[in-house]
């Protein structure tokens, strides 16, 4: 299962990035990055993946997400299910209603912005990589303060105790499609859903 996403990660390259005076070994790879290239081959294994997971989001209202790399992790489930995306942007657009939540990775900090969402939707939460948790925490907190259900909470790539905090945090699941450990020599694959 998910042998494609698999295959690509053991060949994805390590460069390290440096935040409050720490090093981080971020990994580039397709799903997280866009770089070389993002192939519809394993965007159609992720989707299937989530649909089936999701017992096709039945009841689900959206399909929400974190730009800029959750985005190509939505779209496709959208286009299978009908179910529409739903992007929390990092601008401003200043609407009534937009919610604004602090964003912080193991690399950056800054602001999100949530805007088409109200009170009692029901969304399946999408993205591509949970590393410290920081963005899905800000983010889950906030639809629990807005009332918005959370159906389930995918990850394609995990590295890290993110999906830890999130359940004691928030209480929620998160599934995460292939877990890594990143060195600066490269990226293993230490387990993820069967
Ligand atoms: O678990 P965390 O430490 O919060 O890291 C995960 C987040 O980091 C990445 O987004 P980033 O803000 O780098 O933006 P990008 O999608 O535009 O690369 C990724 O898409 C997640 O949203
Ligand atoms: N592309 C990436 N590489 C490493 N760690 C990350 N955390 C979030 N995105 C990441």
């Amino acid at each position: 299962m998910l042998e494609k996403l698999k295959k690509s990660l053991v060949e994805a390259p390590v460069i390290q990035k440096e935040s409050d005076g720490k090093i981080y070994n971020y990994f580039v790879h397709p799903i997280s990055d866009g770089i070389p290239s993002i192939h519809a081959d394993i965007l159609d294994e992720i989707s299937d993946f989530i649909i089936r997971s999701e017992g096709g989001l039945s009841g689900v209202d959206a399909v929400l997400t974190v730009e800029s790399m959750g985005i190509p992790i939505a779209i496709p489930v959208t286009m299978k299910t009908g179910v529409p995306t739903c992007i929390v942007r990092k601008r401003k657009y200043g609407l009534p209603g937009e919610v604004e939540l602090s964003q912080s990775t193991g690399y950056s900090k800054g602001q999100l912005f949530l805007n088409g969402l109200k009170k009692g939707d029901r969304v399946l939460v999408v993205d591509d990589v949970i590393s410290t948790g920081g963005t899905l925490l800000a983010l889950l907190n906030c639809l629990n303060r807005m009332g918005v259900t959370v159906a389930g909470v995918y990850c394609v790539i995990g590295r890290g105790s993110g999906p830890e905090i999130i359940l004691k945090e928030t209480g929620h699941k998160v599934t995460v499609l292939v877990d890594i450990d990143v060195t600066k020599d490269g990226v293993t694959i230490a387990g993820g859903c069967e």
